[in-house]
């Protein structure tokens, strides 16, 4: 891991390489106030851990990284350019050792901007060779794991009829919300931001207070907002929960806890791979759309694979997607390391 304060902007910035053993690290850019920077020193190495788990599950040859901007204060449009400027200086000083896409806080366009003085980045705007956000291939991978937990818990992955709680009408909490509202479920959605409800309540979504999401009677909870949202003592109502969240468990051991109170939690780095899969499909394999949308599909696949292996070995559906990450990693197997390459006009 490398720290740095950023000789424009002054502000410290950090890229974690959690594991190399697959490929190049990848990982989002996180551009946040923290209150101190140890939160965001916390953050940046849980953060590429689970990056770590989420290309070896998937299947991708890359490693897991993170890098975070950690802000005391929202900066001015001239500051988060310098701020982003230093941070490109860092991500380019590793080399291609890890290699930056958006994340909570940044978007294509911050990408652009990185690219100024490094080409170790990923997901550029359509228009510049890039991909753009990943948050439609990211819901596309939520929904293939969805039905696959929808068929262990209801056997039936149909979701016509099911109520269905989102909590956060973001991105791709917005993506997922038209795509079941189109299956026939009945979604409900949270946010936090009034300008997020105000697009919800446009599209005729009923709107429930985040303080109610856990324990509203629902066939499915969609986390879709922050991580941490489920510690020892959580109680949750629905019976399957799946979402694209990073990090929602306070710890490991809570998978444990919400399995033995009868809730199927699909691990996070599991049902959040599918903007990963299709971007790095994508802009380091040349994959068309159609290819790179069918290899997130198989998320769906994996899903069962891993909830099988659960019910099969009394485990829970965590530690079997950790053995499954676990045994490609150290498989021994040569990684096929596709090298970063020259951005190209996406189709
Ligand atoms: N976009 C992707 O491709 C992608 C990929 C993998 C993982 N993720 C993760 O999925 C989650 C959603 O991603 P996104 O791109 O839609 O982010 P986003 O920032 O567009 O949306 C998150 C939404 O959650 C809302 N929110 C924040 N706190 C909340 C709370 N306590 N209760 C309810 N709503 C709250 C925000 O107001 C926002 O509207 C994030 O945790 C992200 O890290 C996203």
């Amino acid at each position: 891991m490398v720290v740095r304060r950023g000789r424009r902007s002054g502000v410290t910035t950090m890229v974690a390489v959690h594991s190399s053993t697959l490929g190049p690290a990848v990982g989002g850019c996180r551009f946040k106030v923290y209150p101190r920077v140890h939160d965001a020193i916390d953050d940046v190495l849980r953060l590429s851990a689970a990056m770590t788990r989420k290309c070896a599950v998937a299947g991708l040859d890359f490693g897991g990284g993170k890098s975070v901007v950690a802000l005391d204060a929202v900066p001015t449009a001239e500051q988060r350019r310098e701020i982003l400027l230093d941070h490109a200086d860092l991500i380019e000083s590793l080399g291609g050792a890890y290699l930056a896409g958006p994340d909570v806080g940044t978007g294509p366009e911050d990408m652009l901007v990185l690219r100024e003085r490094t080409p170790h980045v990923f997901c550029l705007p359509q228009e510049h060779g890039g991909t753009g956000s990943s948050s439609g291939p990211t819901a596309v991978g939520v929904l293939a794991a969805l039905r696959a937990g929808a068929l262990a818990v209801f056997g039936d992955e149909g979701m016509h009829g099911r109520k269905v709680v989102i909590s956060g009408y973001g991105s791709v909490g917005a993506h997922l919300a038209t795509d079941l509202v189109q299956q026939g479920a009945e979604v409900v959605v949270s946010d936090v931001d009034e300008r997020r409800l105000a697009a919800a309540r446009e599209q005729g979504l009923p709107l429930v207070r985040p303080e109610e999401v856990l324990g509203i009677e629902a066939d499915v909870l969609i986390p879709a907002a922050v991580g941490g949202v489920f510690g020892p003592e959580t109680e949750v109502s629905a019976p399957l929960v799946v979402g694209p969240a990073n990090n929602q468990l306070t710890d490991d051991t809570v998978a444990d806890e919400l399995s033995a109170r009868g809730v199927l939690w699909i691990p996070d780095f599991v049902a959040s791979a599918g903007g990963v899969v299709y971007t790095l499909g994508r802009e380091a394999q040349n994959l068309t759309h159609e290819q790179a949308i069918a290899r997130v599909e198989t998320l769906e696949d994996t899903t069962r694979t891993i909830l099988d292996a659960a019910s099969a070995n009394g485990t829970t559906p965590l530690a079997e997607a950790d053995a499954l990450a676990e045994a490609r990693l150290t498989s021994g197997a040569e990684p096929r390391t596709p090298s970063p390459r020259e951005p190209r006009t996406a189709a």
